[in-house]
């Protein structure tokens, strides 16, 4: 009998779903700080505690993070985020916007793949008041390309995360570099440190510049993120599933957006060290890097990472 009931009680719209604008749910609780010590002085030893606080406030509370990343991407940034504990969804198109962002605990915005139909679903995404993260790939590609980071990053994305081209491209907000070499970088990150800070400041968000060292700067503060190995160069959108991690992080722990990016920089590129042990080229990397994520504990975490603020 319930068989032929069901089709009958859908037809009849049963039981009633409430109107469109009841199905939101409020925005999640503003998770807890962690910002424990913050009065101490910041030495390798507490950068190590802060980063496994933030894996396990990431691990413990599964931020959902809204990923709106280039097609490349979406693969190893869902399992990135995944592995450390936090739940992606690959969601761009504009209807869903208002019903779905206001639910996330961050939000992930990437043009690698930038079209005219994306940009409207990352605008409204970014203004829908959870913190975000931009990664402006390959900003300096064109002039449509220029004036969407641009236009993002005046929504006040918590951080951005590039590699040294594309922070010294925005910096300048030209897309006419004659070393312009499209997705990878032609310069190294400590040659951009002063465009970092100046973008920062001129912007009002956290600057992360990725390579060898990591550099991440509020416009004052240096802070350094030495781990990860020269590999991970040759895994396509690995700089892709960083800045998804870093959202990861600020979504477990909005309260202090430098911190995020310094640690989660500094944990992807442990994960890849770890990784490299048993990697025999860039694939087996991309495998054994995630497999190393999920896998850390406390003891590798807190002897593993090398940040430091700088003088
Ligand atoms: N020479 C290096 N040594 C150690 N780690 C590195 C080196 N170069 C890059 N990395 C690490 O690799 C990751 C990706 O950084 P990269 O600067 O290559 O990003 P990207 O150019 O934006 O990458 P993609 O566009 O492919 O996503 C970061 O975690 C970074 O720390
Ligand atoms: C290769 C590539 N092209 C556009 S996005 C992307 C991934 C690395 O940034
Ligand atoms: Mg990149």
């Amino acid at each position: 009998c319930t068989r032929h009931l069901y089709p009958l009680l859908t037809l009849l719209r049963w039981p009633p779903t409430p109107p469109h604008n009841q199905v939101n749910l409020p925005p999640p609780n503003p998770p807890r700080s962690l910002a424990v010590g913050m009065g101490e002085e910041r030495t390798e030893a507490w950068w190590g505690r802060r980063a496994w606080a933030l894996l396990s406030a990431v691990r413990a509370r599964a931020p959902l993070v809204q990923c709106i990343t280039n097609l490349v991407s979406m693969d190893i940034a869902a399992n990135a985020l995944t592995a450390a504990g936090a739940s992606p969804a690959m969601l761009h198109c504009i209807r869903e916007i208002p019903d779905f962002t206001p639910r996330c605990h961050a939000v992930y915005i990437n043009v690698g793949t930038l079209s005219e139909d994306w940009l409207p679903s990352m605008r409204a995404a970014a203004s829908a008041g959870r913190p975000w993260v931009l990664d402006p790939v390959a900003a300096a590609a064109s002039q449509f390309r220029m004036e969407a980071c641009l236009e993002l990053l005046a929504l006040r994305p918590a951080v951005v995360r590039g590699n040294a081209s594309e922070i010294l491209a925005l910096a300048a907000r030209s897309d006419s570099s004659p070393t312009f070499k499209g997705v990878d970088s032609s310069h190294d990150s400590g040659e951009v440190l002063q465009a970092a800070k100046a973008l920062a400041r001129s912007s009002g968000t956290v600057v992360a510049v990725s390579g060898a060292v990591d550099f991440i700067t509020d416009g004052e503060q240096v802070i350094s993120a030495s781990n990860g190995v020269a590999m991970m160069q040759k895994i396509t959108a690995t700089g892709c599933a960083v800045t998804a991690l870093i959202a990861a992080f600020v979504g477990a722990d909005p309260s202090d957006a430098l911190a995020a990016a310094a640690c989660a920089l500094a944990i992807f590129g442990l994960a890849g060290e770890i990784g490299m042990e048993s990697a025999k080229g860039p694939a087996s990397l991309r495998m054994h890097l995630i497999d190393a994520l999920y896998g850390l504990d406390e003891q590798t975490v807190t002897s593993g990472v090398k940040i430091a603020l700088l003088p």
